[in-house]
Order: C-alpha cells, then sequence, then structure tokens
C-alpha cells in the first residue's frame, strides 16, 4: 500500500480531467530516488526497481490511485493561452510523507491527456535526465523545488526530428498549482471555481491565513513572498530557469520545469540560455522582475475575492505585488551577505556586492568558482591565489577589491577560518554545469551509458563538500569546444 489520498477530489470535477497512463513497452528503472522514497514512507522503500518501474512508467496503476491530469492555463512569453493544461503529466495522488507533509506524485511524459493538444504525451530521454539531475541538485543546495524521484526508460521511441529513447520521471511536489490554474478559472470568469481553488491550496499550502480577515489577499502576500524569495535564491547561485511563464509559476514557491533552464559560467547580467527566448525576456537579471510580473497576474485572478468593492481590491492587490521589490531585495542582499562572509550590515554592503560583481564582470570569471574562491581566501591572505587566478583580464581590479572587503571584515570579529567554513556552506563547489549534463545525456542516449548521470547525480548531492577525490573537471566552466550556448524546451 503506497498510501496515495486525493485531497484534490474535494475540488469541482472542471478541475481536472480522469485520465490512466499509457501502457509503454518495456519499463526499465533508470534510478530510484531511494532517500527520496525512504521519506515517502516504508511500502515506497521497500519497491525493489523493477517494481518500482511498472509503477513509475505507468504500466501497474497502484492501489488507491486516481490518476488526473489538471487543467491550467498560462502567460506563455507574454501571450496569454487560455487553455493549456497537464498534456503529458499525470498524478497519481499525494503522500504524506514522514514529516507529515502532503505531497503530489506525479508522472512527467505517461502518455496523452485531454489537455496534450498536439502532443504525443511523452518525454524523451534527454530531459527526463536533465530534470532529475538539476532539480535534485537544487534540492541539494536547500533551494525549494520540485524533487525527482525516479527516471525510468519506456522501452518506446520518442520522436523528436529524429527517434529518441522514451523515458518518464516522477515528480514530487507540495503541489502542482500554478499561476496559471488561477488563470483558467479567472479566464472564464469562474468566481466560484477560483474561490474554491484558493480555499484549497490555503488549506494545503498556508494553513496558518486560514480564518484571517482577509485570507485572499493573505494568500497573495504569501505566494509573493515565497515567489520572491525563490528567485532571489536562484540568483544566489547562477540560476536561470530560461521559461518563467505563469504556467510554470509554482503556487508553493517551488522551482518547476527545468526545460530550457541553465547555470551561468562567466558572470554575465544578460545571459540567457533558452533557444526560444530570443527577446532575453528571461535573462538572469530579469528574473526578479519576471516573477513580480507572474505575480501581477495571479494578483488580477483574485481580485473578485479580495474585495467586493473592486477599487479597494485593486488597492490592496497593488500593493502586495509592490511589497514583492521589498521582499526580493531583502532576500538578496541577505543571501549576498552571506555569500561574502558578512555576519553584520553595514550601508554599503550592496556597493561592496555590486563591486565583485562587476569584477567578476570585467574579468569574465566563473561565478561560482568566484564565489568559491572568495571562500578560500577567507582564511587569509595567503589563500588568494585560486581567487586571483580567475581574474585574468583586470587583476588590479579584484586586488583592489579584495582589499576593500578586507576592510569591511576587519570590522567584524570572526575568525579568518569560521568566516571561510560559512562561507563554504553557502558558495557551492558543484553545481550542474550544462555541458557535464549534455555529456551524461548524450552518453544515456547514445551509448545507453548511465555511469557519468551516475556519477554527475553523486557529485551533485555533496554541492557544499569539495572532496578531493572527485575529478577537478566537475568543478570547471566549460572549455570553449564544450560550451552549450542553447538549451531547447523540455519534450
Ligand atoms: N510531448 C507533449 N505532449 C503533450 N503535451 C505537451 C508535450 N510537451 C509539452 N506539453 C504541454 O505543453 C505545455 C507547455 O510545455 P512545457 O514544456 O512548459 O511543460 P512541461 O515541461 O511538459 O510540464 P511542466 O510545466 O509540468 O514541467 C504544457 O501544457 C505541457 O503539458
Amino acid at each position: 500500500m503506497l498510501g496515495l489520498s486525493h485531497s484534490y477530489s474535494t475540488l469541482p470535477e472542471r478541475f481536472f480531467a480522469q485520465v490512466l497512463p499509457s501502457r509503454v513497452a518495456d519499463p526499465r528503472m533508470i534510478k530510484y530516488n531511494r532517500q527520496l522514497a525512504a521519506e515517502l514512507g516504508p511500502d515506497w522503500a521497500a519497491l525493489d526497481d523493477t517494481q518500482a518501474a511498472a509503477i513509475l512508467a505507468g504500466n501497474e496503476v497502484p492501489e488507491g490511485a486516481k490518476p488526473i491530469s489538471m487543467a491550467y492555463a498560462g502567460h506563455q512569453f507574454g501571450s496569454f493561452v487560455p487553455q493549456l493544461g497537464d498534456g503529458r503529466a499525470i498524478l497519481l495522488g499525494e503522500v504524506v510523507d514522514t514529516k507529515g507533509v502532503r505531497l503530489d506524485v506525479q508522472l512527467k511524459g505517461a502518455g496523452r491527456t485531454p489537455y496534450s493538444r498536439g502532443g504525443d504525451g511523452r518525454a524523451a530521454l534527454g530531459p527526463v535526465l536533465r530534470e532529475y539531475l538539476v532539480s535534485e541538485a537544487m534540492h541539494a543546495m536547500g533551494i525549494p523545488t520540485t524533487r525527482a524521484l525516479a527516471a525510468v526508460m519506456t522501452g518506446d521511441p520518442v520522436y523528436r526530428e529524429m527517434p529518441l529513447p522514451g523515458a518518464v520521471l516522477t515528480r514530487v511536489a507540495r503541489s502542482h498549482v500554478r499561476v496559471g490554474t488561477f488563470q483558467f478559472f479567472a479566464a472564464r470568469g469562474d468566481t466560484e471555481g477560483l474561490k474554491a481553488l484558493a480555499d484549497y491550496v490555503i488549506d494545503r499550502l498556508y494553513p496558518e491565513i486560514k480564518g484571517t480577515k482577509n485570507p485572499s489577499l493573505a494568500l497573495l502576500v504569501a505566494v509573493a513572498t515565497r515567489q520572491a524569495q525563490l528567485v532571489a535564491q536562484w540568483l544566489h547561485i547562477g540560476f536561470i530557469h530560461g521559461v518563467m511563464n505563469t504556467d510554470n509559476s509554482s503556487i508553493s514557491g517551488e522551482t518547476i520545469d527545468f526545460g530550457p533552464c541553465a547555470f551561468m559560467e562567466a558572470y554575465n547580467p544578460t545571459t540567457v540560455f533558452s533557444s526560444i527566448d530570443r527577446g532575453g525576456r528571461y535573462a538572469y537579471q530579469n528574473q526578479p522582475g519576471i516573477a513580480q510580473w507572474n505575480m501581477a497576474r495571479l494578483a488580477e485572478t483574485l481580485l473578485p475575492l479580495i474585495d467586493a468593492d473592486i477599487d479597494k481590491s485593486v488597492e490592496s492587490a497593488n500593493q502586495a505585488v509592490i511589497a514583492f521589490a521589498e521582499t526580493f531585495n531583502t532576500s538578496w542582499l541577505a543571501g549576498m551577505r552571506r555569500k561574502l562572509g558578512l555576519r553584520t550590515t553595514e550601508d554599503e554592503d550592496k556597493a561592496l556586492i555590486d563591486a565583485f560583481l562587476n569584477v567578476q564582470l570585467v574579468n569574465r570569471a566563473d561565478f561560482t568558482l568566484a564565489f568559491r574562491r572568495l571562500s578560500d581566501a577567507a582564511e587569509g591572505p595567503e589563500f588568494e591565489g585560486a581567487f586571483l587566478a580567475l581574474m585574468n583580464e583586470d587583476r588590479a581590479s579584484a586586488k583592489n577589491w579584495l582589499a576593500s572587503w578586507r576592510a569591511r571584515l576587519s570590522r567584524e570579529t570572526m575568525s579568518g577560518e569560521a568566516r571561510a567554513r560559512a562561507m563554504h556552506a553557502t558558495n557551492p563547489i558543484y553545481i550542474p554545469r550544462n555541458h557535464l549534463i549534455e555529456e551524461a545525456i548524450q552518453s544515456a542516449t547514445q551509448g545507453a551509458d548511465f555511469s557519468p548521470f551516475e556519477t554527475l547525480d553523486t557529485v551533485l548531492s555533496h554541492p557544499f563538500r569539495e572532496d578531493p577525490d572527485v575529478p577537478v573537471r566537475y568543478t570547471l566552466p566549460a572549455e570553449p569546444n564544450e560550451r552549450v550556448l542553447q538549451t531547447f524546451c523540455g519534450t
């Protein structure tokens, strides 16, 4: 008994369609995340790979499951699409984990659904491995995200200009409700549906606001707060989501959908990866503004619930959206202070941080390594060598900046060793670099060799602990011939 339950069944039926996963030819487990399985419960942990593959490829529907796909809409690259929905994702049900948290268990790539439009409902192996690696790496770095429970080969090909091996990802999330879910009902003038959805989400994700004076407004504030904190965390590790459409903006504040995402290497705030983001809408530095724009779209849907007087409703919703900027700035600054090893606050800290980012920009320094090697340098000036070696274009600017950083540190009482330890715990050494992911995907897709995937997954599970046994190439940016300039929408 996998303990599947269905809080969604309290929602009106127009929220979803009941649908069974389509059978696949030959389910084979690539990776069952046994640590996460144990968190879901002993019966999940007890499944062997063959049993887990049959269930998580969709061939066996476990007892207690009532699979559904959810309806949603969304602004995609700024244009509203009133009808999207889970075109290839099927929710098996929810599990209350060993800590008492209710989690969705969803199969992505499990076959056609009523929302598939022209699509085949399937996923290719490459994007499944990418989502597995990146979502688990995000989790290991302490960033709210959907998790990967399993990657299973289907034994069926999928056609993406050429035949590719098919796979299914099992995704675990606090909820799959998106800003686009609210938009779906708002676009239909379905206020009753919106109210049911808001009540459902409050009950499940934000129980602390139940019974407050204006729960719909409190919901908007709570979601905007989580999104602001999330995007700040993305910026701290150089993450570029790539496709921050409102259907990929989660009400729970988890990172969702790892299609064209990537990590910035040489620091440049205008970096874009997605092949379909031609205008750079979702560039690294635009992400806070876009998340706030997405919150404005959520606010619009909630207007009828916030106040019967529309002017008052707009006024309150506007304030909640404006407050996003302050929450983001506070979170960003606090995280950046931690990255620089600062415990206290001074007014000039923002300028010190900006100056460091500028040093990285002019030196085209790798963002991750710059912070990590700065963490080494926190022990004392004799540890600055590796840091300065990253600064090849204008080393003098880096030296000047180090001097101002050390002057700032001297106004705090903390040993160099303790500071280095604290900085190492916040500045990762191992991130899912795009060329390493591509290498794992190529070797799995072309040679059915999953060992690079396994190795990378293991390395990424300890992002802050530098292991002398891990080859140094796992810490380095791509060589020019390895560079992946664009990622493609995950299908
Ligand atoms: N192969 C496919 N078959 C059917 N529908 C698809 C397929 N690929 C994508 N879609 C649908 O197209 C829309 C946008 O796709 P997108 O790639 O952003 O989402 P996704 O990666 O499938 O899902 P999610 O956002 O749940 O991670 C979604 O409604 C998605 O369900």
